[in-house]
């Protein structure tokens, strides 16, 4: 045998995905203070990994509030994929304390993160009648690998803009402009798809990141609200789950009441309530894993092998009538 050949169990383990993912979920408190949400966040991933996390997943807008006035100011130039901290000081990026803090914890702590959500701001080559440069902002999703190298970046691709009278009203796309990727990455517990709370909704996406990316995982940073949440949270990753015979993966803030005080520094910005309940459902539908509206941290083990056996016990991919509909990824 030569010095390069492998192991039959190093080449199984190269040829096929790695069969046990074992996931942390950090549902946190996130308040206005954005160096404080940057610890809290850390500190939640140091704790997961204490947990044998391989993968942790942060909450959608973990930086600071989630309302459409705060977006811009706690908005930050973030890396695009492939980008690492080699040479981060002379990146255009440097000044993002969020982004810094997930590739550094990536790396420290040897996991993946799907880094939940922040706002992201780009200036474009566009001009306003001012002739001054116009700004977008995005809501964002980075993915690190063990490397600190970004390897997926998700700008949420449907605009939450909803109003359901005397309910909630709220209106992303005042200040939001949406992405338009379908975004996925490869890893050793094969191909994993992203979308951000409200992409939920939308078969349609999950469908393009099974079909057309074969994931076996779909990851959705989310904050749903005390009105949505208990109608619909559960039960819409369950269809994602069930449509596309994956797992899926959600992780929310913790909930926090409005503060009293109307002096308060926090009164700045519309409170939100997030509904919490962060969640792991398996391909058959069921709920692996899950939490109440408080802080804490859900540890799931993703048994990749029951996708297979799922897919085999009831083999809708095989079975689509593909000469009656098909949907295409025109991104
Ligand atoms: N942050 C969001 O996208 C909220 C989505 C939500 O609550 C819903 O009902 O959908």
């Amino acid at each position: 045998m030569s010095s390069s050949s492998i192991t039959e169990e190093e080449a199984s383990s190269q040829s096929s995905p790695s069969s046990t993912l074992r996931i942390a979920l950090c549902q946190f408190n996130v308040t206005h203070d954005k160096e404080k949400n940057e610890e809290t966040a850390r500190s939640f991933l140091e704790r997961s990994k204490e947990k044998g996390a391989i993968m942790a997943v942060l909450p959608e807008i973990w930086n600071g509030p989630y309302a459409t006035t705060a977006f811009g100011e706690y908005a930050e130039t973030l890396p695009d994929i492939g980008d690492d901290l080699t040479d981060v000081d002379k990146s255009k990026w440097s000044s993002s304390s969020a982004s810094r803090m997930l590739m550094n914890a990536a790396k420290d702590l040897d996991m993946w993160i799907v880094g939940g959500s922040v706002s992201e701001r780009v200036v474009t080559d566009e001009e306003d009648d001012e002739g001054k440069k116009i700004e977008k902002i995005y809501n964002t999703c980075l993915v690190s690998n063990p490397d600190g190298c970004v390897v997926a970046k998700h700008r949420k691709v449907h605009m939450f803009d909803i109003d359901v009278p005397g309910k909630i009203t709220f209106f992303e796309s005042e200040t939001l402009t949406p992405g338009s990727t379908v975004s996925h990455f490869e890893s050793p517990y094969g191909e994993i798809g992203v979308g951000i709370c409200y992409d939920i909704r939308f078969a349609e996406y999950a469908i393009l990141l099974r079909q057309k990316h074969n994931c076996s995982v779909l990851i959705y940073p989310g904050a749903f609200n005390m009105v949505t949440g208990p109608a619909h949270w559960e039960l819409l990753q369950k269809a994602r789950a069930i449509d596309n015979q994956c797992y899926v993966v959600t992780a929310s803030p913790a909930r926090t009441e409005e503060p009293a005080d109307s002096d308060d520094e926090t009164k700045k910005y519309p409170h939100y309530t997030a509904w919490g309940h962060s969640t792991v459902i398996s391909p058959w539908g069921d709920v692996v894993a899950t939490t109440d509206e408080k802080e804490s941290i859900v540890i799931a083990d993703l048994d990749l092998t029951r996708l297979e056996e799922v897919r085999r016990n009831i083999p809708i991919a095989d079975q689509r009538r593909t000469d009656m509909y098909a949907l295409e990824d025109l991104s």
